[in-house]
């Protein structure tokens, strides 16, 4: 059957240049459409996944009617999502698949001026409605309005982690939640569906607004408002970033910290202090600063440290925790949840059981 409902469209720099195509699926996900912007080979993957061979996988994903949310104007923030019931940890946002995909490699392989026309093409290919919500979108940067709209919204995926496949992707729902450094909610892509899903990520009460952080939230304050000023154009003005001297300066004392900390417990070599003691320390720091997706790595340490000295009981507590906050942070495919259900389930067997003894054992 044919996967594609336009012909493909290329384009390269020069003969010295591999081509890079849109490919269109208006029929994508119960006729959202989806427009991908890759190499011709990565596109006939893409069509080789479940999302494309066994159409029901995303037959429902955008489903929105009932939705726990609306979508309202908001001093200063433009329009957000702001919620209409009250949610506990773990419950679903929303999933959505993309509407847009281009591959990093376009930036390098397309002059700039292709590049800019193959992408008002790929919007262009899209249903009328899916175009509309593409076009809705907020722009920060000006200039191209679909490249400003692609800049001030898409989401950074890997489609597959053994190649270096990096893709921007669109996903104008999602695109309405506006920043937190300490957010309520993240999300997680999977590559076989194309889906992404939002999560919250602790207790939101009604009339609360959804957040999620465009930036790694432990990042220090003064980085973390560079880096959204710089990609997003507002100064943050989130809880954490707006308290006072003493609470900012103990806060980035913490962050520096868990900076620290973390990449004691990653080395796992011999020369590493690190033990149960470093990683409960990590468990807490996070809890302080209200670091309530990162602590899934935190827990992931903990559960490695007791079991890297023996003590399988903690690390099976922590191994649960650690899957517990792992779905939401990072979703089910991804390495160190697997590794946690592998520990949880037999931590004698499990590559950390005792290894840190070595290092004391004569
Ligand atoms: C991905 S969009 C979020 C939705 C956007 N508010 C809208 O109206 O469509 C990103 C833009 O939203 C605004 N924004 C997001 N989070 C914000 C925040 N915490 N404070 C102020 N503006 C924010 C900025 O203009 C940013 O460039």
């Amino acid at each position: 059957m044919r996967v594609w409902s336009h012909r493909p469209k290329c384009m390269r720099k020069s003969e010295d240049h591999d081509f890079y195509c849109i490919f269109t699926s208006t029929a994508f996900a119960n006729g959202r459409g989806i427009s991908i912007f890759t190499d011709p080979a990565t596109a006939k993957s893409i069509a080789g996944l479940p999302a494309f061979t066994n159409p029901e996988t995303v037959a429902h994903i955008n489903d929105e009617s009932g939705s726990p949310f609306e979508k309202r104007a908001l001093p200063g923030r433009g329009f957000g999502l702001v919620a209409t019931r009250p949610f506990h940890r773990g419950d679903s946002v929303f999933s959505h698949t993309p509407v847009y995909m281009v591959n990093d490699q376009t930036y390098e392989a397309l002059n700039e001026e292709d590049r800019l026309e193959m992408q008002q093409e790929a919007v262009r290919r899209l249903p009328p409605g899916t175009r509309d919500l593409y076009l809705e979108l907020h722009g920060h940067f000006g200039g191209d309005a679909i490249d400003d709209r692609l800049n001030t919204n898409s989401f950074y995926v890997e489609l597959d982690s053994d190649r270096d496949e990096k893709h921007n992707i669109m996903l104008p729902e999602t695109s309405r939640i506006n920043h937190d450094c300490r957010p309520n909610s993240h999300y997680w892509f999977d590559p076989d569906t194309l889906t992404h899903h939002v999560h919250a990520l602790r207790d939101i009460q009604i009339g609360e607004e959804l957040s999620i952080s465009y930036i790694d939230p432990t990042l220090t304050r003064s980085t973390r408002q560079a880096v959204l000023k710089n990609g997003w154009g507002f100064d943050c003005s989130c809880s954490a970033c707006t308290q006072r001297e003493i609470f900012t300066a103990a806060s980035d004392h913490r962050l520096d910290a868990i900076d620290f900390l973390t990449k004691e417990l990653a080395n796992r070599t011999e020369a590493s202090t690190a033990s149960p003691e470093t990683a409960e320390l990590l468990v807490s720091l996070c809890e302080q600063e209200r670091l309530d997706g990162p602590i899934a790595d935190a827990y992931t340490y903990a559960a490695i440290e007791y079991n890297g000295v023996g003590d399988h009981r903690t690390a099976q507590k922590y191994a649960m925790l650690a899957i517990e906050r792992g779905l939401l942070y990072s979703g089910e495919k991804d390495s160190d949840v697997i590794a946690m259900y592998r520990l949880m389930a037999d931590p004698q067997n499990h590559w950390s059981w005792m290894y840190r003894r070595s290092r004391h054992d004569p």
